[in-house]
């Protein structure tokens, strides 16, 4: 297994740098992105960032080379400012289903998770009850994965990669298949996990304009290249990088209610069309 990389405040992040992956066709070219770790005035929190894009433009491939689940045809992705590209393992992922251990507990599944890298029964212990605690399910403890609802699994599945020691989480289309009330636990949980610790990064690959606003400070917008007659010119890239923070419209509870919200919502729904 490859050791974890320790993030610390102001460093770089991320660099996606270059990125094209082609299978029979070209499906992500000249995909380019950065996260610096912190903002000087967000000390105490972390980030989530969106990655947004209409269904099969390439969000999962490029889910699976952030996490080196996939090694890029050409580019590269790396932590940390390292030259050396992610190795899998190295970034947290919550995966669509929350895969866990059906045959152990939800305890069993977070000591699985909280010794993996050394740590100690007494430490991993303390670490699990923790989170326990503060995902409300320590009452659920000693329950099997089966016995839980989707969002608790969900928590759960969050919980084992902060165990794991991963301050960075991908996460993929956590509000598919969602009612509306749903979807706003999982928000909350989301904007609370990264509020948690300064280094806590969530990358949320999502095409659900609306969670994706109320819960990133950084939105990515993944469309088609095109040329200058407006033509699909190969692939797919960023299209465009909103800074929710500097508009005013992150980390408020309310965002729903205000114009600037539905305004932004709106005009990305006409957007998709177009990407
Ligand atoms: N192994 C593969 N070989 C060939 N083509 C692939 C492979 N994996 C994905 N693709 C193609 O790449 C394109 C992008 O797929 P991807 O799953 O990344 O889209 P997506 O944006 O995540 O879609 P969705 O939101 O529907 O999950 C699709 O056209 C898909 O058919």
């Amino acid at each position: 297994m490859t050791g974890h990389p320790v993030y610390t405040v102001g460093e770089r992040l991320l660099t996606i740098d270059n990125v094209c992956v082609r299978h029979d066709r070209t499906i992500l070219e000249g995909v380019s992105g950065r996260i610096d770790n912190l903002r000087r005035e967000r000390l105490q929190q972390g980030q989530v960032v969106g990655l947004l894009g209409p269904s099969g433009i390439g969000k999962s491939q490029l889910f699976r080379c952030i996490a080196g689940l996939q090694k890029p045809t050409s580019g590269s992705v790396r932590l940390n400012g390292s030259q050396r590209e992610v190795q899998a393992g190295e970034v947290g992922v919550v995966a669509q289903n929350y895969p866990l251990f059906n045959h152990r507990s939800v305890w069993g599944n977070l000591m699985l998770a909280a010794t993996r890298h050394g740590r100690n029964q007494h430490d991993a212990a303390d670490a699990c009850v923790a989170l326990l605690e503060k995902f409300g399910l320590l009452d659920h403890a000693k329950c099997h994965p089966m016995m839980l609802s989707g969002g608790q699994r969900q928590r759960v599945a969050i919980a084992q990669q902060l165990l794991c020691s991963s301050h960075f989480l991908l996460m993929d289309e956590p509000f598919s298949g969602l009612d509306p009330l749903a979807k706003s636990a999982v928000c909350e949980t989301l904007v609370d996990v990264s509020t948690t610790h300064e280094l806590n990064t969530i990358i949320v690959v999502t095409h659900d304009i609306e969670s994706a606003i109320r819960i990133s400070d950084t939105l990515w917008l993944l469309g088609r290249n095109r040329d200058a007659s407006g033509q699909p010119s190969g692939g797919a890239s960023i299209q465009q990088t909103y800074d929710l923070a500097g508009m005013g419209l992150a980390w408020d509870p309310d965002i729903e209610s205000r114009a600037e919200f539905r305004e932004l919502a709106a005009a990305l729904k006409a957007r998709f069309a177009t990407l």
